[in-house]
Parts: C-alpha cells; sequence; structure tokens
C-alpha cells in the first residue's frame, strides 16, 4: 500500500476506425475498429501474426496506419508524433539505464520525459517504486537486480510518467510463472489506482482473461470480438475466438443439418438452421459408460452445466437422439491438473477433451458414451460465425 496518496491521472478514451497497415502485399492489419473507454484495460490476444505488435506501434506512434483514423479523446493522432501522443509503453525486452539506479532510471525519464524539476522527479519516482514494492531496490543498478526486478522497475518508469495511455508489449514473457503472476495482479492493481487507459499485448490467453476489463482478440489483421472475458468465453461471436480461448480448447464438430438436427460422423445435436458446426466446452461434457448410452448417464463429471441446463438451442423432435449431443468413444488417456482431470476420448466425430473432477476414474481403452445438454452447445454457421443463441443463455 502507498503511504500517501497516489498522484493519479485521466485515461484517454482511444477509438481505431478502419485501421490498416500494409507492408507491400502483407496486410498487417485490415480494417481494425475498437473503442477503448478512459481508464479501461484492454488486453490483446490472438495468434503470432495477427497484428498485435503492430497496432500498439500505431497507437505509441511508432508506425503509421495506411488507412483509418487513430483518435484519442476524440483528436485525430494522425502525424502527432510519440513524445506528443502522452502515451507511455512498457516492451517485452525493456532497456533501462545500466549505469544509472532505479530511482534515477526513473528521474530521467520524469525530468526530460516530463520537464519535472528534480525535486518533483525524485518525489513522483519514490512514489511509484513504493507502489509497486520495490523501494528497497530505490539505489541498486540494473546489475544489482534480478530479471522480475528489472521489470518491475522498467513497468515503474512507464506508469511514472502518470501518461494518459500506456501500452504494454508481452511486458511479462521474459520472467517464469509464478512471477508473471504476482506481477500482473500488482500491475492491474496500479493502473486501476492510476486510472491511465492501458493495451496490454499478450498471445498468453489465461494472462489475457486476468488483466483485461474487456478482451480484444484479433486474427489476421482484425478485431474477431471485443468483450468482457465472460462474453469471450461463454458467447464467443466466431469459431476462431471459440477454439482459441479455453483451455483445453472447445471440441467442435462438423456436420450436416437437416430437420433441426446436425449429424457428423457419429453423433447427431440440435442446430439451427445453417448450422455447419457444433461446439462444446470440455467442462459442458458429461462422460458416461457405454451402457449409459441407452439406460441414462452414470454421469461422473461432477457437473458445472447445471447453470446452463435446461434451455435448450433446439428440440430434436422425433429424431430418437434426445435434446443434446451424444457421441460413443474410447478413452485415451486422461490428464491430471489441480483439483480436475483432463479425459480424452477417441471417437468417429474426432478426438474430445472432457474435464471431469480429479475423483473421476478411467482406464484407457476403456468404452465411454460422450453427452452434453443442448444448452451446452454453440452452433457455427458456414462464414464460422456463432449463430444467435436464445436470451436466456446470455451470462450474467
Ligand atoms: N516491418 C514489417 N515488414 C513486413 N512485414 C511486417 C512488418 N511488421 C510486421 N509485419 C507482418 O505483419 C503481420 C503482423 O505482425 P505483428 O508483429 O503485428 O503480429 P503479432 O500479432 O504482434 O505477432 P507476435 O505475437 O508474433 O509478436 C505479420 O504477418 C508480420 O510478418
Amino acid at each position: 500500500m502507498p503511504a500517501s496518496p497516489v498522484t493519479a491521472t485521466s485515461g484517454a478514451r482511444i477509438e481505431a476506425v478502419g485501421i490498416g497497415r500494409d507492408f507491400g502485399s502483407v496486410h498487417a492489419l485490415a480494417g481494425v475498429d475498437l473503442a477503448i473507454e478512459a481508464g479501461e484495460i484492454v488486453a490483446l490476444l490472438g495468434p503470432s501474426g495477427s497484428g498485435k505488435s503492430t497496432l500498439l506501434r500505431i497507437l505509441a506512434g511508432l508506425d503509421a496506419p495506411t488507412s483509418g483514423d487513430l483518435r484519442f479523446d476524440g483528436d485525430s493522432q494522425l502525424g502527432v508524433p510519440p513524445h506528443r501522443r502522452d502515451v507511455s509503453m512498457v516492451f517485452q525486452h525493456f532497456a533501462l539505464y545500466p549505469h544509472l539506479s532505479a530511482t534515477d532510471n526513473l528521474v530521467l525519464a520524469l525530468r526530460y520525459g516530463r520537464g519535472m524539476s528534480k525535486a518533483a522527479a525524485r518525489e513522483r519516482a519514490a512514489e511509484t517504486l513504493r507502489m509497486l514494492g520495490i523501494a528497497d531496490l530505490a539505489r541498486r543498478r540494473p546489475a544489482q537486480m534480478s530479471g522480475g526486478q528489472r521489470q518491475r522497475v522498467a513497468i515503474g518508469r512507464a506508469l511514472a510518467t502518470r501518461a494518459r495511455v500506456v501500452l504494454l508489449d508481452e511486458p511479462m514473457s521474459g520472467l517464469d510463472a509464478k512471477l508473471r503472476v504476482e506481477l500482473r495482479v500488482e500491475i492491474v492493481g496500479l493502473l486501476r489506482q492510476l486510472g491511465t487507459t492501458a493495451v496490454f499485448v499478450t498471445h498468453d490467453q489465461a494472462e489475457a482473461m486476468a488483466v483485461g476489463d474487456r478482451v480484444a482478440v484479433m486474427n489476421r489483421g482484425a478485431v474477431e470480438q471485443i468483450g468482457t472475458p465472460d462474453e469471450i468465453y461463454d458467447l464467443p461471436a466466431t469459431r476462431f475466438v471459440a477454439t482459441f480461448v479455453g483451455s483445453p480448447p472447445m471440441n467442435v464438430f462438423e456436420g450436416t443439418w437437416a430437420d433441426g438436427i446436425l449429424r457428423g460422423p457419429g453423433f447427431s445435436a440440435p442446430a439451427p438452421a445453417a448450422a455447419v458446426a457444433v461446439g462444446v466446452r470440455p467442462e459442458h461434457l458429461r462422460l458416461g459408460d457405454s451402457a449409459a448410452a441407452t439406460s441414462g448417464t452414470r454421469s461422473p463429471s461432477g457437473g458445472g452445466i447445471g447453470a446452463r441446463a435446461g434451455v435448450g438451442v433446439g428440440t430434436a423432435a422425433g429424431t430418437g437422439v434426445g435434446d443434446g449431443f451424444r457421441v460413443k468413444g474410447h478413452v485415451v488417456v486422461a490428464e491430471r491438473l489441480g483439483a480436475e482431470r483432463t479425459v480424452y476420448v477417441r471417437s468417429a466425430a474426432g478426438t474430445l477433451g472432457v474435464r471431469v473432477a480429479a475423483q473421476v476414474r478411467v482406464a484407457p481403452d476403456e468404452p465411454v458414451t460422450v453427452t452434453a445438454p443442448a444448452s451446452a452447445l454453440l452452433c457455427f454457421g458456414p462464414d464460422g460465425r456463432s449463430l444467435p443463441i436464445p436470451p436466456a443463455r446470455q451470462p450474467s
């Protein structure tokens, strides 16, 4: 906790309108539309090459779009150089001055970046180091710090200026998993205290879901969906988002639709017209023994679907397949992870990941039936977009 009130700032509202960036024939960005509220933390998540860094560099003013507009608080930033944008940036590979102490690294940024007096800069530097819990490093030079400590100082330097926009490009990618979790909690707490608008680039979905008020999922140079972590997970807009977010990923099976049912190799599921694929998350699948296919589900999975059960995307009336997804298969392997276990089942439809409680035991090659209620299914159309689902299933 800071010992004295924190010098806060007011974050800028960011609008990207149809931003494109071509590198020769490569369309790194293909019309990015994004509105980020003042003080909001948005995580940019996407696979390698999806355009995250290019977008961040354009926000910073280190690169210019080939089309579209970028506005901060309604003012176009096209042609505005980086130092006049009131933006600070934390890079993957931070560059602290090796011959300066932690304090002096921050003081330098504040004096020359912000034109602060020496006394005010020293006071701000001390306040920032205190907020990051590294006041004891104040006099140390980078060579006398661990990697995590150096990255804290680099983050401190970016936040000390109290810029209205902070851009973080994979700021923790060089650190070990435990340190990443600790540091991200601190960074988010600090950004909130400061009120700055932040854009946080990561290819780590857990990190994106943890830091972002909203997550913008990028694919092939465009934002496929921006939403709260709950919206992204529960109501993915596209098949890409559905399968990119979630670990193990959503199971998706392709089939042919007729009379309210999508049928594919070894499976059937109720689906709205135009569906070409059905998806179900591993935690929404239930595992039963092969006899359960006719005598009712043994259901050792420990639930997870209770909140969603009872609301269907359609009724498979007269089809004889019940109102959910069902497929038979054999256990390939079961992986224990914390309080849960992921069972991989090979079926005619493909290999499924099923998440069950850790106490559920299955043996390799055991025949099983995997089921899910209609309420847990997501269906996708030929363009990869999710098909509408009833309002009753919208997350609260
Ligand atoms: N200076 C450049 N010259 C040519 N192509 C570029 C340049 N910068 C980026 N690209 C291309 O633009 C696309 C987007 O790259 P970008 O670095 O923005 O992706 P990214 O999502 O940040 O990827 P990563 O997670 O690997 O950093 C890629 O196809 C990349 O090869």
